[in-house]
């Protein structure tokens, strides 16, 4: 894989140019986008910018967000050529950074669950994931070193352990969603993909220019709650093999590791996720459903049927469940700086049936904390299992540097 923060150590030192960058990125993709498919379109040339923490870097965009210089499809024929007159907002902070918009990466149908054609770069008998699969599998493929991708249930964390590369969910709002394809408003959030938890660090620093993100000189040795999150279920052996894992490794590094129970309101807000998402669904994408229905993924439309007669008053018990668990969520961290759980139930489901289950991720989007994913096991196959370290909402330096902690550690 391609690690952003050792093309911008090489460029600012004057061993590799920025165009060079680029260049490299472009012929990766060229070479392997053929079998991969994680771009839906890109360029042919790209000229690198002149200035910017971020030049010389080549980024893959969800294909939900909009760009000026590229379609903007959503995963669905109904926007086929769909041309936005501007840049989303994530995508000018990137261009702003001095990053090289290089293509858009393939999505589910509006980020929901209809499965893409893009293969797993580990094992192409598997899925990548969803719905951010092309930005994960770009990236573990070694193609660009940042894309970005969407969370409303688990697409970014789930697609990154299924492809083993470190992504970021950072906290709600950390990044604009202007100018991003809503699905639900309460949930969607702007995440990113790279090699490493310091080269996640690296672009979301220069992304939103707040230096206090980027990875300190010394990592500090986390208080660690484990949590198996048993109220949605038990995981694949791979899936808790993984969490065992990654548990062993950050005691022999030194770090307290002790299994946490969740406050039952918490639990509760894991039910009510899908009332909240479905219910947001059916407003932001009213348009797709009424005036193009036979045109929709036959999941994404299913899943609309179905909550078609989700009322008004059980959307707002959920808005109200979902306060009272954040509140609830947030005494926990008085005890522990970090949490440790798992990324997926297990390594990436075979075929391309299914971009997995999001019932280890969907919490934790709908709390609006910080999910940082780290590659910690191999289960058969040579498929990823990965691990996410969740801080308290706003805590995004202190889910990094933990998740930092457990990535020395199992090395
Ligand atoms: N957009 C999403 O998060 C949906 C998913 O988890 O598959």
């Amino acid at each position: 894989m391609i690690s952003l923060a050792d093309l911008q150590r090489r460029i600012a030192a004057g061993e590799l140019s920025a165009d060079a960058a680029i260049a490299q990125s472009l012929a990766a993709i060229g070479a392997q986008d053929k079998t991969i498919g994680a771009f839906v379109c890109r360029a042919d040339s790209v000229r690198a910018a002149s200035a910017g923490p971020l030049r010389g870097i080549a980024v893959g965009i969800k294909d939900i967000m909009d760009t000026a210089d590229f379609p903007t499809e959503m995963g669905s024929p109904i926007y086929r050529g769909h041309r936005p007159r501007g840049d989303a907002a994530v995508v000018m902070m990137l261009k702003q950074a001095g990053a090289s918009i290089v293509g858009k990466t393939t999505t589910t149908a509006f980020a929901s669950t209809d499965p893409t054609a893009t293969l797993n770069p580990h094992n192409h008998g598997h899925t990548p994931g969803g719905s951010s699969s092309g930005s994960a599998a770009a990236v573990a493929a070694g193609m660009i070193p940042l894309a970005l991708g969407t969370q409303t249930g688990g697409s970014v964390i789930r697609p990154a352990s299924f492809c083993g590369v470190a992504a970021i969910k950072p906290s709600y709002r950390l990044l604009p969603t202007v100018g991003v394809k809503c699905y639900s408003w309460t949930l969607d959030t702007v995440g990113l993909f790279a090699a490493g938890v310091s080269d996640v660090a690296h672009g979301l620093a220069a992304m939103t220019g707040r230096p206090e993100l980027l990875p300190q000189a010394s990592v500090p040795t986390p208080r660690i709650g484990i949590v198996t999150q048993d109220f949605a279920g038990a995981p694949e052996a791979s899936g808790g093999e993984a969490l065992r894992i990654a548990t062993r490794a950050t005691e022999r590094a030194g770090a307290t590791a002790r299994a946490l129970e969740l406050p039952e309101i918490v639990a509760e807000a894991w039910r009510v996720h899908p009332v909240l998402q479905e219910f947001e669904a059916h407003q932001a994408l009213a348009w797709e459903y009424r005036e193009n229905y036979d045109a929709m993924a036959p999941l994404i439309r299913g899943r609309l049927d179905e909550s078609k007669g989700t009322l008004p008053a059980a959307y707002d018990e959920a808005l109200r469940i979902a306060r009272r668990a954040r509140h609830a969520l947030a005494q926990v961290f008085e005890d522990v700086d970090v949490l440790l759980t798992l990324s997926a139930p297990g390594a990436a489901p075979k075929g391309l049936g299914s971009t997995g289950d999001a019932r280890y991720n969907r919490l934790w989007t709908l709390m609006g904390v910080p999910c940082v994913n780290i590659p910690a096991h191999v289960a058969d196959g040579g498929l990823p299992v990965g691990v996410q370290v969740i801080a308290r909402y706003s805590a995004d330096a202190e889910a990094l540097a933990a998740a930092r902690f457990v990535e020395q550690a199992l090395k």
